[in-house]
């Protein structure tokens, strides 16, 4: 699918779909247990990739007719041997959660698309193997398809921190159900730590004890899941989207559904007033108003916020000076490697981007119009929509990868008011 999109501002208001991160946690947790409902989930291609993967489990999942409301009949803490593969399709978190849940049955296969296959999950075939289960990459190189035999029974687990947080939430899940007490020791520095707040949050919720320290975590064995109703919060990252093509259209937007929650990328709201655009967030109302202006670069270390970084990019290549993003090698492990995406993306457009081994250094200035690949990735797809809106003229391959967070957005951009097409 090609979208093209032509210079355009933005005006009204949007709501902001469902939190992908919280919905694949509430899915998975209340399958765990003896089930119940979620509210207002997001379904998109990744999260029905984790609806799948808990039905291989034994969970029986359905939809009210006229709401997306989950009801979940779960397992009662005994996930069972999946009869299949596992195909997670393009979700990553979906490949790690499940792996580690696979730990518990007598075993699975996962894979899932040509993307999830170039992506690393050593560290945590090395600490499943470290608790005692069977797993490994068949290829022998920490990527998918994946074998895990169980049974993890506990013990210690030393987790290399610094590729991915979905390894330390996939144990925290797994982990209550082995027989004995794991031990989770976070070698170097954990990268996207929002993420796994928001597993311990979501646990907790559901009755889990897990006892947190800043390196090393105590997850006592035998435990019982019981997460009975949980409604979904609406999520940041897919808010960055309309936020920014507000920030750069000087435009004013109202993002609807954006309450509270432990997410990361709320950071979104203090990068963009940093940047100059004024926004103002009630807290009660879940009301994100945003008005656009003359943006200026800054500096920002994204190792807590990975997933904002191509928003980021475009918010520097439209504003006047440097902008440089630090801490940021793991955001090349995504569903492509995104700093060199939005390098050469972006420098097609005319922007002037450096790329570093650890983030980019973006200097802006006037984009125009090009044909730029969206790698079928949806947050490559959908920032370089919110460029095309500055840039005029703007053709982006791959479009239809937004349907793995956000499969309203080309709908609700054009909404707005945005010139987008799609075909
Ligand atoms: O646990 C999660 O829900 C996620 C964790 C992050 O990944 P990493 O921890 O691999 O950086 C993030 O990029 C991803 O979109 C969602
Ligand atoms: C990286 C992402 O998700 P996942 O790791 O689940 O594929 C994302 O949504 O940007």
């Amino acid at each position: 699918m090609i979208a093209s999109v032509e210079c355009s501002a933005v005006s009204g208001e949007v709501y902001a779909p469902p939190s992908k991160s919280y919905t694949h946690r509430a899915i998975l947790i209340t399958s765990l247990g003896p089930g119940g409902r979620v509210l207002r989930p997001l379904l998109s291609a990744d999260t029905l990739a984790t609806i799948s993967a808990s039905e291989a489990f034994g969970a029986k999942i359905g939809k009210e007719e006229k709401k997306d409301d989950l009801f979940i009949d779960g397992v009662g803490d005994l996930p069972q041997t999946p009869e299949n593969v596992i195909d997670v399709l393009n979700s990553g978190t979906t490949l790690r959660f499940c792996s580690a849940v696979a730990a518990l049955t007598d075993g699975a296969v996962l894979t899932g698309d040509s993307s999830i296959r170039t992506r690393p999950n050593g560290p945590l075939l090395d600490s499943l193997r470290e608790l005692g289960a069977d797993a490994f990459s068949i290829k022998n190189n920490g990527k998918a398809p994946l074998v895990i035999r169980g049974k993890m029974l506990g013990g210690t687990a030393h987790l290399q921190g610094g590729l991915s947080s979905q390894f330390l939430s996939a144990l925290f899940i797994a982990s209550p159900l082995a027989e004995r007490e794991t031990r989770i020791r976070i070698v170097g520095e954990l990268k996207s730590r929002p993420y796994a707040e928001i597993t311990l949050d979501m646990l907790h919720d559901a009755g889990i004890t897990i006892e947190e320290g800043e390196q090393e975590f105590i997850v006592p064995g035998g435990q019982s899941f019981d997460l009975e109703r949980y409604t979904i919060p609406g999520d940041f990252s897919s808010a960055s989207y309309p936020l920014a093509a507000a920030a750069v259209t000087g435009s004013e937007v109202m993002v609807k559904g954006i309450l509270p929650s432990r997410q990361g990328d709320s950071a979104i709201i203090d990068i963009l007033t940093l940047m100059g655009a004024q926004v103002s967030w009630n807290r009660e109302s879940g009301d994100l108003r945003i008005k656009g202006g003359e943006l200026e670069g800054i500096e920002i270390d994204a190792g807590r916020t990975p997933d904002l970084v191509p928003t980021i990019a475009v918010l520097g290549a439209v504003a006047k000076g440097t902008t440089t993003v630090v801490n940021a090698e793991h955001v090349r492990h995504k569903e492509t490697d995104r700093l060199h995406a939005m390098a050469v993306e972006l420098t097609k457009m005319g922007a002037k981007v450096k790329e570093r081994p650890d983030g980019l250094e973006i200097t802006g200035g006037k984009l125009h119009g090009a044909s730029v690949h969206g790698y079928h990735d949806h947050r490559i797809v959908m920032a370089l929509t919110v460029a095309g809106l500055v840039a005029g003229e703007t053709r982006i391959d791959t479009a239809e990868a937004v349907d793995v967070s956000y499969p309203g957005f080309f709908r609700e951009m054009e909404r707005l008011g945005a010139r987008v097409r799609v075909e």
